[in-house]
């Protein structure tokens, strides 16, 4: 198992507190294991997330990703190891911990009846904002991911790629501090792949959010992306890509994740 672990505290008394730790992480996931029936699907899973640090969560079909996913989201209930997201216990106070986390699903779920402003507004009436601050913060979203001029559009007369945006900025809409996107490029072209990708990149840079982008596309990870390699519901590689490929020996990022799991990955 390969772990970044780039400053060692020096003295025990550098060594933080499991609360100090939540503090400074966006995302902290702590020992978590998860099974289906009995059968194992994640098995002491850890590691941690700052703001504006992009993470790819990279594994091949089968992994583990989707249930990682459910698991911060609170569709499934862990019982084993611990979930803080902004310093928040996921199971003790979970209306905080998911006030802080926006989402962008495997399968869309916009209205595609609706507008792309309808379906904004709606979430932001979830979020309790008036319609006033939704609408201005759905116009800023948007111009961000240049789909300022889609407000009045009905979703169904969108692209993919552009429906992803929106979604993006529906999950960003309460201004989060943890985006989760779980392979959001599936049934993409190449070209809104890549949109998206850059897309995601800058929000994270710009604004300081704490991405995990969950994928099983080589091609979605960036240089200076950090990588977290999940395989067989185990975290098999956790640092910079840099990193990754000198501690497999790999010349490139698909040798090592191809190394680490076992040629599975594309
Ligand atoms: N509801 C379920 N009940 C039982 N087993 C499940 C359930 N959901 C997923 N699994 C199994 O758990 C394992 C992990 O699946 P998961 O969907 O989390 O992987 P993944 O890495 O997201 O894969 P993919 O890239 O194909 O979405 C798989 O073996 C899958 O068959």
């Amino acid at each position: 198992m390969i772990h970044e672990n780039s400053e060692t505290p020096s003295t025990a008394s550098d060594v933080p507190t499991a609360g100090e730790r939540q503090e400074s992480a966006v995302l902290d996931v702590q020992d978590l294991s998860f099974s289906y029936s009995g059968r194992p699907i994640l098995e002491s899973v850890s590691f941690e997330l700052k703001a504006g640090e992009c993470a790819v969560l990279l594994g091949p079909n089968g992994a583990g990703k989707s249930t990682l996913f459910s698991l911060i989201t609170r569709l499934y209930d862990h019982r084993q190891g611990t979930i803080h997201v902004g310093g928040h216990d996921l199971r003790r106070e979970s209306v905080q911990a998911h006030a802080q986390m926006g989402v962008v699903f495997q399968q869309p779920t916009l209205d595609q009846d609706l507008t792309v402003a309808q379906n904004l507004a709606y979430h932001g009436a979830l979020h309790g904002m008036t319609p006033g601050e939704a609408r201005r913060r759905a116009a800023q979203q948007l111009t961000r991911l240049d789909m300022q001029d889609s407000l009045r559009l009905r979703v169904r007369h969108l692209s993919g790629g552009q429906r992803r945006r929106v979604e993006i900025a529906r999950g960003l809409l309460h201004e989060p501090r943890l985006l989760l996107l779980d392979e959001p490029t599936v049934g993409l072209d190449i070209t809104s792949r890549r949109t998206l990708v850059e897309h995601v990149h800058r929000l994270s840079r710009e604004q300081g959010v704490a991405v995990l982008w969950a994928t099983h596309l080589i091609d979605e990870v960036y240089p200076e992306d950090r990588v977290i390699v999940l395989d067989h519901g185990q975290i098999c590689a956790d640092g910079s890509v840099a990193d990754v490929m000198v501690q497999t020996r790999s010349e490139s990022i698909g040798d090592a994740f191809n190394r680490l799991t076992d040629g599975e990955v594309s």
